[in-house]
């Protein structure tokens, strides 16, 4: 297939000049896997196999069309996971995964794939194939090249094959829901999580009371603890249920006696922890159905995250239906979005620039882990300063001279 791809590229689309866009399970929410123009679609869903597995250094080789999900799959029957997940597993590829340096729910614990990526295989505009596949934890030869693709949105090359360090299946993993009746609660909550759960904390989510009315009126999910303003979800993944069960219990008995939070409920069993977890991945869903959505997906300094929904709130009044806010707190990346009963432009005027002004004054960037696509590429001067956009665009122009992959995405036009 990588061959195809190449092949392609030599003699379709550079001596051509036809501009192609690499597809995934389009599972973005940007549009940089949506062609703009007259772009030719290049599909990886039939690069879909694994290369080799190595069970002692946790070390995976796959073929860039590979859905996320089923390599998880795989891994468990090894006692392996992959080191991100995220809602959109069940379709999303992991050349597309790698190509926007996809976040997602596991990041707090394994860190981003900039870390855990340790090779690609990419296919060059002129159809070269650039093999820096290799499987090795070090590497200091020269300039780390698989950077500049990863988070690249396929501008710069199209991912073909991914090598990936994946982490031990967790024997023991154990899941708080539990209410807090305001934002500087969740964050005195965090430290009293990090201080006391310490190696075995793997997620540290939030949401605000919207997003749980969502889920529960659109999606029929129910709220498992009593109305509260804000809800986290605190999940631990170790290798000793017992030691594990124990230090999460004197963590809630803390945080519980101190009033920081106030209701709570724990899964240990599949089934539960799959309900619990639903209620967060699911946010994204849940607005669907409540109209038309603006999506923001923003870093800032942890203690400003939460100042940025409010401010925006009072802002909009009642022209907007819904503004809510959820995200990987432990991160510092919330998810800002807002919800009209169809698309209104004097809302979006409305909207922007006045998040991205306001995340730049605390310099935070406005996008965290969604990538900048076709909708947020003009914005990206809010979180670049210029000199660094013109590099980009001298990489962009050195590799793809003719402009031919993914254009429209990411930078605005150096002209
Ligand atoms: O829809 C969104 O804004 C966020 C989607 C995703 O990144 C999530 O964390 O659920
Ligand atoms: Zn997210």
């Amino acid at each position: 297939m990588t061959m195809c791809t190449c092949v392609w590229f030599k003699q379709y689309s550079n001596e051509r000049n036809l501009a192609v866009n690499p597809q995934g399970g389009n599972t973005g929410l940007v549009g940089g896997s949506v062609p703009v123009f007259d772009e030719i679609i290049l599909s990886t869903a039939l690069m879909n196999q694994v290369i080799s597995f190595d069970s002692v250094s946790g070390i995976l080789v796959c073929q860039a069309g590979c859905i996320l999900e089923n390599l998880n799959r795989y891994l468990e029957e090894l006692d392996f996971i992959m080191p991100l997940d995220l809602g959109a597993k069940g379709s999303c590829h992991i050349g597309g995964n790698v190509a926007t340096n996809a976040g997602g729910l596991r990041l707090l614990r394994y860190g981003s794939l900039r870390g855990t990526v340790l090779g690609l295989e990419v296919v060059l505009a002129n159809g070269s194939v650039l093999n820096c596949l290799a499987s090795l934890r070090k590497d200091n030869t020269g300039y780390d090249l698989k950077q500049l693709f990863i988070g690249s949105e396929g501008t710069l090359g199209v991912i073909t094959a991914v090598c990936i360090l994946c982490p031990r299946k967790p024997m023991a993993v154990n899941l708080a829901f539990l209410g807090c009746q305001s934002f500087s609660q969740i964050l005195e909550t965090f430290t009293t999580c990090k201080r006391m759960l310490g190696e075995i904390l793997s997620a540290y989510e939030f949401m605000d009371d919207r997003c749980m009315k969502l889920v529960v009126s659109h999606l029929k999910l129910s709220n498992p603890v009593t109305e509260s303003p804000f809800f986290i979800l605190i999940e631990t993944s170790g290798s000793n249920s017992t030691h594990d069960q124990e230090k999460l219990n004197n963590f809630l008995e803390c945080v519980m006696a101190s009033g920081l939070v106030t209701d709570g409920t724990v899964a240990t069993d599949d089934k539960k922890i799959k309900t619990l977890w639903a209620l967060r991945e699911r946010i994204t869903e849940a607005l669907t159905y409540d109209g038309y959505v603006f999506k923001y997906d923003i870093s800032l300094p942890v203690e400003k995250l939460y100042d940025l929904v409010i401010d925006t709130r009072v802002r909009l009044g009642r022209s907007a239906k819904n503004v809510v806010g959820y995200g990987h707190l432990g991160d510092g990346n919330l998810h800002l979005n807002i919800t009209a009963e169809s698309y209104s432009h004097s809302l979006l005027d409305a909207i922007e620039p006045f998040v991205y002004e306001w995340t730049a004054k605390y310099s935070g960037s406005i996008s965290a882990e969604h990538g900048l696509g076709f909708k947020k590429k003009h914005y990206i001067q809010y979180s670049k300063p210029w000199e660094a956009v013109l590099l980009m665009q001298q990489f962009k122009a050195m590799l793809d001279p003719k402009g031919i992959l993914n254009p429209y995405k990411t930078l605005p036009s150096s002209s």
